[in-house]
């Protein structure tokens, strides 16, 4: 069998270097096609000598010519692009099966988009691109005939738990409702007259998982669980009142499917995104991953709780922007994700995060969706709003 040529969007993040350590256990089976990064060229240049791509994409043309100069003279011939166009040019290149699309949020749009609109097996971690373009996305993936096989641990999950081959009508399949679990984030139990004060380095230490800083912030506020319940949305076509969240903190159950018959099905194991990605690399196969035994004796017991909505606002305004629908939720998204860039920086505090997001959703308003333009329009306009509000210039 040829190997899958695979080319990997966001190859020097978390969801970058857990797929090329799946892909490192099966070298005859998966080959490198293309790796793009965006500001750390030492660590793409180390992966260019180690998988010799066929292309790589870099953010600027001067970092491209500099990436080349790098490659040449390490005897590689790797085609060094830039900018969106590049990123689009290797997502949708016909010599490519697989795309991960595993970009860090809007930035990560247009080429998730292009790899489905180029027909491709599109394996999806930037849940961003779904939250803010879902209709869109969606649809090009129905009309161009490409496979769409989520990433997300909580949407991995799922799908692990539903029939093979279900059908868009959830319904049809004896489907109830879908509960995503939640860790909690590193202030499940923090008083809410603390969270004001709480600092970036305490909300990207999650308890859990390891991950790139913006989903790790998104976790601590709940936004993470907010727009995975969007996401769920659109790739599950289910109506906001049969997706339910549920804190679980020791994050070993990563979602539920509940059937009308009673039945409650579930995938369980150890927090560590070599499994899903692992998954949807070999899909409907299943190879090693590198991810240890699940230890039932060691873990011992499972919790739950309901999500507090009063501290983590988030959630709640994720399934205002679900129930408002058109533009809302890619307002939502730009103006979480300017707010998450503020946090981290220094420049406002965590409880500020959703007081902005509110704000601007109630600023730019709804309307509905017609077309990716209406999406970007959308988005540019929330980020507007929230840079006026957080004096960003
Ligand atoms: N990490 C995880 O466990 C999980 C992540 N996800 C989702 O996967 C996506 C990636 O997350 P994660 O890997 O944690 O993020 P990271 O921050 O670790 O990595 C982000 C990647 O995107 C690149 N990048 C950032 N900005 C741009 C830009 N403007 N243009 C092009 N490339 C860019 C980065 O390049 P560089 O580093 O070179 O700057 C890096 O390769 C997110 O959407 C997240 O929500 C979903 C579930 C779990
Ligand atoms: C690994 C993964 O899929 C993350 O999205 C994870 O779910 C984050 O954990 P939270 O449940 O704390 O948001
Ligand atoms: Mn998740």
């Amino acid at each position: 069998m040829p190997a899958q040529t695979l080319t990997l969007l966001g190859a020097t993040g978390s969801i970058g270097g857990s797929t090329l350590d799946v892909v490192r256990r099966h070298p005859n089976r998966y080959q490198i096609f293309a790796l793009t990064a965006f500001q750390r060229m030492a660590e793409l240049a180390e992966l260019c000598r180690e998988f010799r791509p066929a292309y790589a994409v870099v953010a600027t043309p001067e970092q491209a010519v500099a990436l080349t100069g790098q490659l040449r003279a390490a005897g590689l011939a790797t085609e060094v692009l830039s900018g969106e166009q590049g990123l689009i040019q290797v997502a949708a290149h016909p010599d490519v099966d697989t795309v991960m699309a595993a970009i860090v949020g809007a930035a990560g749009l247009e080429s998730a988009l292009a790899a489905a609109q180029a027909g491709k097996r599109v394996l999806l971690a930037n849940k961003e691109a779904l939250v803010m373009a879902g209709p869109v996305f969606m649809t090009a993936v129905r009309e161009h005939g490409a496979t769409l096989l989520p990433i997300d641990s909580e949407h991995n999950a799922i799908f692990q738990s539903l029939p093979q081959g279900f059908s868009r009508d959830l319904g049809e399949n004896g489907v109830r409702r879908i509960l995503l679990t939640a860790s909690g984030g590193p202030f499940r139990s923090t008083p809410a007259e603390v969270l004001a004060t709480v600092t970036p380095a305490q909300a990207v230490a999650h308890p859990k998982w390891s991950m790139g800083p913006k989903i790790s912030v998104d976790s601590a506020t709940l936004m993470n669980k907010g727009l995975e319940v969007i996401e769920a949305h659109f790739l599950f076509n289910l109506p906001a009142n049969r997706i339910d969240v549920v804190v679980h903190p020791q994050s070993i159950i990563h979602s539920l499917v509940e059937y009308v018959d009673g039945s409650v099905l579930a995938q369980l194991g150890n927090p560590d995104m070599r499994t899903p990605i692992a998954h949807a690399l070999a899909y409907p196969e299943r190879i090693a991953s590198g991810v240890a035994p699940l230890d039932l004796f060691q873990v011992a017991r499972l919790d739950f709780e309901a999500p507090d909505l009063v501290r983590f606002p988030c959630l709640g305004l994720a399934y205002r922007a679900l129930s408002e629908g058109g533009r809302s939720p890619a307002v939502l998204n730009a103006a979480n994700e300017v707010a998450v860039v503020a946090f981290l920086a220094g420049r406002i505090g965590f409880t500020a995060i959703p007081s902005t997001i509110a704000a601007v959703m109630d600023e730019v308003g709804t309307g509905p969706v017609r077309s990716l333009e209406d999406v970007r329009e959308a988005d540019r306009q929330a980020r507007q709003a929230a840079h006026k509000r957080l004096a960003i210039h």
